[in-house]
């Protein structure tokens, strides 16, 4: 409608008190604010592959009738499995510490979790406790497979008692509770919680609807891949402090920038063009180097470090270079083990230069700082099924480089050179 253009627009100059009512939703349809949250052991980088289900799902939900203001809320990042440090506060922390919201806001509309609060107390009061309308906890089927074929479907059932004590307590705020919570048996892609919203709605929602998804991983992509991932991924640039430490360490260590190493991109994602091959990357190799819980779980593809310097070894030698980039949580001695195995070549890695940009950053930061370094590297090499890998692998597919130079696998022995890699999943623009 005309006032859902202007406002959305964000031309307030026009009727700044009508696009006030119109953001409470007052005017228009009611918003759906949809909540969501993943399953605690689950690592940031799968994380952010729930997200971009979610995403996708709530672009489309936007087509549809009764739903033309859904928005989604991030959930906040807190105190993750893989965050070991245990000396600076890493609860619930936004979204805008690692990403450019604005840039996701190109995609779909999202919001963080303070925006949230402020969009709730804004219509209901400042002093009203937060009360969600509907929680949805969802669980697999113990029998996935009816008769040999997978169908898209949930079922309610009853809730284990345990999860009562969960209600009050979402997404780690003591003061957000709801007034329904139904456990369901789940499977399908996002598009089947269109049906779910569908078949809860109740008729007397007025100006905001407010729905949460817990397990949200369980819910499948529609499309893994395709234009709409991409644009959804692509929309994720990293906030702009992550990129400036990246970007002052390839500077000062690794002579590395972006007009030289041919990877500057537009100001705003929506403008990028294909650009396979464009992209040359920084005089040095990067190697993502997963450990810690990678030697426990996956023994069986994760190289020992004496066998990944020899893999990383042979392609120095073989592309002429003679620095590498090492992404890694492993622990010190064995960084220091590789090293040792890597005498003749510049091995590095970022840490954080004092304990309060260690502290600003966060393990969450130093991580991300980790993977744009990886991004920026000639040519780049990964552990055996870790979405941190992954990840690289798109960012590096965003800014142009040879496939070749990107989708690169470590194998658990040197000598095998034939083992399984990473599922190569190019680019796609249109
Ligand atoms: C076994 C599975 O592994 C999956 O891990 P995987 O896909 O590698 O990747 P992530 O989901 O990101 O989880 C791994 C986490 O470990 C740390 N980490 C791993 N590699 C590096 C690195 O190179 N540099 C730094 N600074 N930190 C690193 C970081 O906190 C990262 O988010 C998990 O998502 C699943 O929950 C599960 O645990």
């Amino acid at each position: 409608s005309h006032i859902r253009e202007i406002c959305e627009k964000r031309d307030i100059f026009f009727e700044p008190f009508r696009c006030q009512l119109y953001d409470l939703g007052v005017l228009d349809e009611p918003i759906t604010y949809l909540l969501y949250d993943v399953n605690p052991s689950e690592g940031f980088n799968l994380r952010r592959d729930v997200y971009i289900r979610l995403a996708v799902f709530v672009e489309y939900l936007r087509t549809q009738p009764g739903y033309r203001r859904a928005r989604l809320v991030l959930p906040p990042w807190s105190n993750l499995v893989h965050w070991r440090s245990t000396n600076i506060d890493q609860t619930q922390l936004l979204w805008s510490h690692f990403f450019d919201l604005r840039s996701m806001r190109l995609y779909t509309d999202v919001i963080d979790m303070d925006e949230f609060f402020d969009a709730y107390r804004a219509l209901h009061g400042p002093d009203e406790p937060v009360v969600l309308d509907e929680v949805y906890k969802l669980k697999h089927f113990d029998n996935m497979f009816e008769n040999g074929v997978f169908v898209d479907k949930f079922e309610e059932h009853v809730c284990p008692k345990s999860q009562d004590s969960m209600a009050g307590a979402f997404l780690g705020y003591a003061n957000l509770s709801t007034r329904d919570f139904t456990c369901l048996h789940f499977q399908g892609s996002a598009m089947l919680l269109h049906r779910l919203l569908e078949t809860y709605r109740r008729p007397d929602t007025r100006h905001a609807r407010y729905v949460l998804i817990l397990n949200a991983e369980i819910v499948l992509h529609d499309l893994w891949g395709n234009v709409d991932y991409w644009a959804a991924r692509r929309s994720m640039r990293f906030a702009s402090e992550l990129v400036e430490v990246a970007a002052r360490f390839r500077a000062d260590f690794l002579n590395s920038s972006d007009q030289q190493d041919r990877t500057v991109r537009p100001a705003r994602w929506t403008d990028e063009k294909p650009r396979r091959g464009g992209a040359r990357g920084g005089d040095y190799l990067c190697a993502h180097l997963r450990r810690a819980d990678f030697l426990y779980g996956r023994d069986k593809t994760t190289p020992t470090v004496q066998s990944a310097a020899l893999q990383i070894r042979a392609k120095l030698l073989e592309l002429g270079l003679k620095t590498v980039f090492v992404a890694s949580d492993c622990t010190r001695m064995e960084f220091y083990n590789l090293k040792n195995y890597l005498k003749r070549f510049r091995v590095v890695r970022f840490v954080p230069d004092s304990y309060e940009q260690r502290y600003a950053l966060k393990d969450g930061g130093i991580a991300v700082v980790d993977q744009i370094i990886c991004s920026h590297a000639r040519y780049f090499i990964g552990t055996y099924e870790s979405t941190f890998t992954y990840r690289i692998y798109e960012e590096r597919e965003i800014l142009g480089f040879p496939k070749d130079l990107t989708f690169n696998t470590f194998c658990k022995s040197e000598k095998d050179t034939n083992c399984e890699k990473n599922t190569v999943w190019p680019i796609v623009f249109h």
